[in-house]
């Protein structure tokens, strides 16, 4: 079968593609902040071992655009905690996009909150923190915010147990996730109901612009619970809600 004619084309390192038409719609007068994000990706985003050599002809398409479309599903002036952030997918191309929105990157691996900091300062974000951490270990410490994203962290159950306690009550999670997403949904029932959530549907977002619109699934968390290692809701959650009966 004949490939197509990127299928194992890389870029220079330190050279960005070009941006497809749709980039520019997508941003708005915010374009040339999110070219300069995506140069500091080609460049020492995959330098640094952050993204794959084989990503970089195609960051704007498989990365930055389908993270940015995720703004989407997320209304005005609002806090969001992005887990696991890596290169900054989805939280600073949200961030770029929407500078109406204040976004929390999470990420654990002091090198890779480095180079987002560098990123950061250089794109003078000023909507943008970077927390160094594993989600679960700043529940006290971040929020509560009003939205979760997260993309390729882990299964949608530890997705869920790790961010829900995140969230104000009635807050949403955004985990992006690929064509699997009403099955790992179907999968996590039981963890999703217990971590709080009373809603769930997979929708797709960016279909005007992108060839592959971004799925995601929306879970509404009516009132987000702790769990403890062994699945069970935690002491303190249970000692919250008798506080407020
Ligand atoms: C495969 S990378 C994905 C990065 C980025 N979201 C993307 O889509 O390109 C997974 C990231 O999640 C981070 N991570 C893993 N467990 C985490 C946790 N419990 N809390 C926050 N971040 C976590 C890792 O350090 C890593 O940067």
């Amino acid at each position: 079968m004949e490939q197509g004619p990127d299928a194992d084309a890389q870029l220079p390192v330190g050279v960005a593609p070009v941006a497809p038409p749709a980039a520019s719609q997508i941003f708005g007068d915010r374009f040339g902040l999110a070219e300069r994000y995506v140069a500091h990706l080609a460049d020492t985003g995959v330098s640094h071992g952050l993204l794959g050599p084989r990503e970089a002809p195609r960051l704007w398409s498989r990365h930055v655009l389908n993270c940015a479309v995720v703004t989407e599903l997320i209304g005005q002036d609002q806090l969001v905690a992005d887990v696991g952030s890596g290169a900054g997918l989805p939280g600073l191309a949200m961030a770029i996009r929407r500078p109406d929105l204040q976004v929390v990157l999470i990420e654990p691996l002091l090198r890779r909150v480095t180079w987002l900091q560098r990123v950061v300062d250089d794109l003078e974000l000023s909507n943008v923190v970077i927390e160094r951490g594993r989600a679960e270990q700043l529940w006290d410490a971040i929020g509560p915010v009003d939205v979760v994203t997260s993309r390729a962290v882990s299964a949608l159950d530890n997705l869920a147990t790790w961010s829900a306690p995140l969230l104000r009550p009635g807050g949403v999670m955004l985990p992006m996730r690929g064509s699997s997403a009403a099955a790992d949904v179907e999968q996590s029932e039981k963890v999703l109901a217990a971590v709080g959530v009373t809603g769930a549907d997979v929708v797709e977002c960016g279909a005007q612009w992108l060839d592959e619109p971004t799925t995601v699934v929306r879970l509404t968390v009516g009132r987000p619970q702790r769990l403890s290692k062994s699945g069970a809701a935690s002491k303190k959650s249970k000692r919250s809600r008798r506080a407020r009966l």
